[in-house]
C-alpha cells in the first residue's frame, strides 16, 4: 500500500545482479552484469535503442531468468512466491498501452491494490482513500469515471502509472514513463519517483530524457550493447561524455535561473 498503508517493507529492499550473461533463446542480450541496488535510490536506466533496458527491468521484474544470481531482500528472486514478488515489485512495461477493457479509470487503477487484497470487490471501500490519493498525484481526479478507451493517449499513461504506483510497493520499475506526458506531467511524475525514493523506495526507471534523467536521478546506469558502461551519479556521468559516446550526439549543458539544463545536438 502507499505511504500509511500496511506495506512497511519499503525500506528494507535490497537488490543483487550479478550474471555473466542474459540470453533470450540464443540469442545473447545481456552480459557481465554486477551490481548493487538499494532503497532510497532513484536509478535512471539510459542508452541507445537496442542496448538492452528493457531486458535489464524484464530481468529485475522476474520475467527472465539469465546465468547467475539476481537476489531481492537476500533470497533468489525466483524463491518468492509469486504473490510475494507481486507486493515487492511494481512494474510498468514499456508495451501494454492499449486498453484491453472499458473500465473506468478508477477502476483500472484499484487493480494495483491486488496483489495486496485479492477481494477487492467486496473490500474496495477501505482503500477509497488510497485510491483518491493516488488519482490526485497522477492527475486524474476529473476523469475518474471515465473508461479508459475514451480518454487521452497522454491520461491514459498516467491511470496506467496510478496503477503502477498506488499500491506502494518497495521496488518501482518503469520502462519509459515519460512517454506521452506533457512537459507538465513529465515533471510532476519525475518529482512523484523522487518522492518515492526519498520514503525509501527503490525506483528503477528507463529514460529517454537525458535532462531529465540527470536532474532526477540519483544514479545512472548507462547500457550500451548489452552492457553497463558506466555506472554512476548523474554529475560524473555528465562529466565524463559517456553518454555524447553512446549516443553519439553532441550534449551541451548551461546554467539557468532554474537551474542546469542539457541540450542535444547532432
Ligand atoms: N524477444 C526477443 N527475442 C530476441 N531478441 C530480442 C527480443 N527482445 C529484444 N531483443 C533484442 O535484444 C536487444 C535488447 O533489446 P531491449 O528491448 O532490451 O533494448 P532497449 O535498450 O530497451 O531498446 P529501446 O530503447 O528500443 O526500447 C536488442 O538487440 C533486441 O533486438
Amino acid at each position: 500500500m502507499s505511504e500509511g498503508g500496511d506495506n512497511d517493507q519499503h525500506d528494507l529492499i535490497a537488490v543483487d545482479v550479478r550474471m555473466s550473461r542474459v540470453g533470450i533463446g540464443n540469442r545473447s542480450i545481456l552480459h557481465d552484469l554486477s551490481l548493487s541496488m538499494r532503497g532510497g535510490e532513484f536509478i535512471a536506466v539510459v542508452g541507445p535503442n537496442g542496448s538492452g533496458k528493457t531486458t535489464f527491468l524484464r530481468l529485475l521484474a522476474g520475467l527472465l531468468r539469465g546465468d547467475g544470481e539476481l537476489m531481492l531482500n537476500g533470497t533468489p528472486l525466483h524463491r518468492h512466491t509469486l504473490r510475494h514478488r507481486a507486493r515487492l515489485i511494481s512494474y510498468l512495461p514499456q508495451d501494454t498501452r492499449q486498453p484491453v477493457w472499458p473500465m473506468p479509470v478508477r477502476d483500472i487503477v484499484a487493480l494495483g491494490l491486488l496483489p495486496f487484497d485479492a477481494d477487492l470487490q467486496t473490500r474496495y471501500g477501505p482503500h477509497e482513500q488510497v485510491i483518491d490519493r493516488q488519482l490526485a498525484d497522477c492527475d486524474l481526479t476529473a476523469i475518474a469515471d471515465r473508461p479508459i478507451d475514451r480518454i487521452s493517449g497522454g491520461e491514459r499513461m498516467r491511470a496506467l502509472l496510478a496503477r503502477a504506483l498506488v499500491g506502494g510497493q518497495p521496488l518501482i520499475l518503469m520502462d519509459e514513463p515519460l512517454t506521452s506526458l506533457d512537459p507538465a506531467h513529465q515533471l510532476r511524475l519525475m518529482q512523484l519517483l523522487a518522492e518515492r525514493a526519498a520514503a525509501g523506495h527503490l525506483v528503477v526507471a528507463v529514460l529517454h530524457d537525458v535532462d531529465l534523467a540527470l536532474h532526477f536521478a540519483s544514479r545512472v546506469l548507462a547500457f550500451d550493447k548489452g552492457a553497463i558502461l558506466a555506472d554512476d551519479v548523474p554529475a560524473a556521468i555528465y562529466a565524463s561524455g559517456i553518454l555524447e559516446t553512446i549516443f553519439g550526439v553532441t550534449i551541451r549543458g548551461a546554467d539557468t535561473e532554474g537551474g542546469h539544463i542539457l541540450a542535444m545536438r547532432p
